[in-house]
């Protein structure tokens, strides 16, 4: 999807992410290239598909962009500036991650949900942290304790708790790959919708290829560590 940009004002100036030659080497005595001369760029509002062979580098991809990991070349730019400059609690509230399964605190999904916007000295109210559960389709469910969840309900919980912070990224390496085939389509459509109404800005690492196909912009190929295609999903799935 192209950047919007509303009557009267300038486009913005950056990509919202950018990789520049990004690699990632392990330490002696492995020296092995995890990623090499990685170069692409997300705008506003698109959902980028990252797709490739198990092993090929996906998740540590994304584990470069929002600094879980350093990259040993190159650099990754948000809205223009070098994620290294930015401090890290301010990089995770501007970069949302969910993984393959939620990881999800002790104590209540309320506690679980209300997390971020604390971190950063915000207050949230029962009632939000009620009307946000309602829209993912956990009304009720605040002071359940994540050990009573299903794993859709986990991701449905960690799906929240990360777009809580209101991010203006959001990383999702292979939300629905842990789950039973109904969970998965309701995580499924659960993001559609989500990426339809907020407009979000998506990395989305999956190995299912109809789901790429269904939900993404563009596509990023990964092979041993490099891009070896990008561009829109039927020109790239159809090479
Ligand atoms: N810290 C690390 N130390 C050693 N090897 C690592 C490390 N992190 C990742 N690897 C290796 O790097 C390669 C890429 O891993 P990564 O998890 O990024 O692949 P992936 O494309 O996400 O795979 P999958 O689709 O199976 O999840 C793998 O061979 C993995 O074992």
């Amino acid at each position: 999807m192209p950047t919007l940009c509303p009557v009267g004002q300038s486009p913005p100036l950056f990509p919202l992410i950018e990789c520049l030659d990004l690699g990632r080497e392990l330490p002696p005595p492995s020296e092995r290239f995890l990623l090499s001369n990685i170069n692409f760029r997300v705008e506003r509002g698109e959902v980028l598909g990252i797709v490739g062979p198990s092993g090929a580098g996906k998740s540590s991809l994304l584990r470069l962009i929002n600094r879980l990991d350093e990259p040993t070349s190159g650099k990754v730019l948000l809205d223009g500036a070098d994620t290294r400059t930015i401090l890290p609690r301010e990089l995770r509230r501007r970069i949302g991650m969910v993984m393959q399964r939620a990881y999800l605190f002790p104590g209540t999904v309320g506690e679980n949900i209300a997390f971020g916007p604390r971190q950063h000295g915000e207050s949230v109210s029962q009632d939000q942290i009620e009307a946000a559960l309602a829209q993912v389709g956990l009304a009720g469910y605040a002071s359940r304790s994540p050990a009573t969840l299903s794993g859709g309900e986990g991701q449905r919980v960690a799906i929240t708790r990360a777009l809580m912070n209101q991010p203006e990224v959001l990383l999702l390496d292979e939300p629905t790959s842990a789950l039973d085939e109904d969970a998965k389509r309701g995580i499924e459509d659960l993001l559609a919708s989500l990426i339809r109404e907020r407009g979000l800005t998506c990395l989305w690492v999956t190995h299912d290829l109809a789901q790429a196909r269904a939900h993404a912009d563009n596509l990023l190929v990964i092979k041993a560590g490099e891009v070896v295609a990008h561009g829109k999903p039927e020109s790239v799935l159809d090479l």
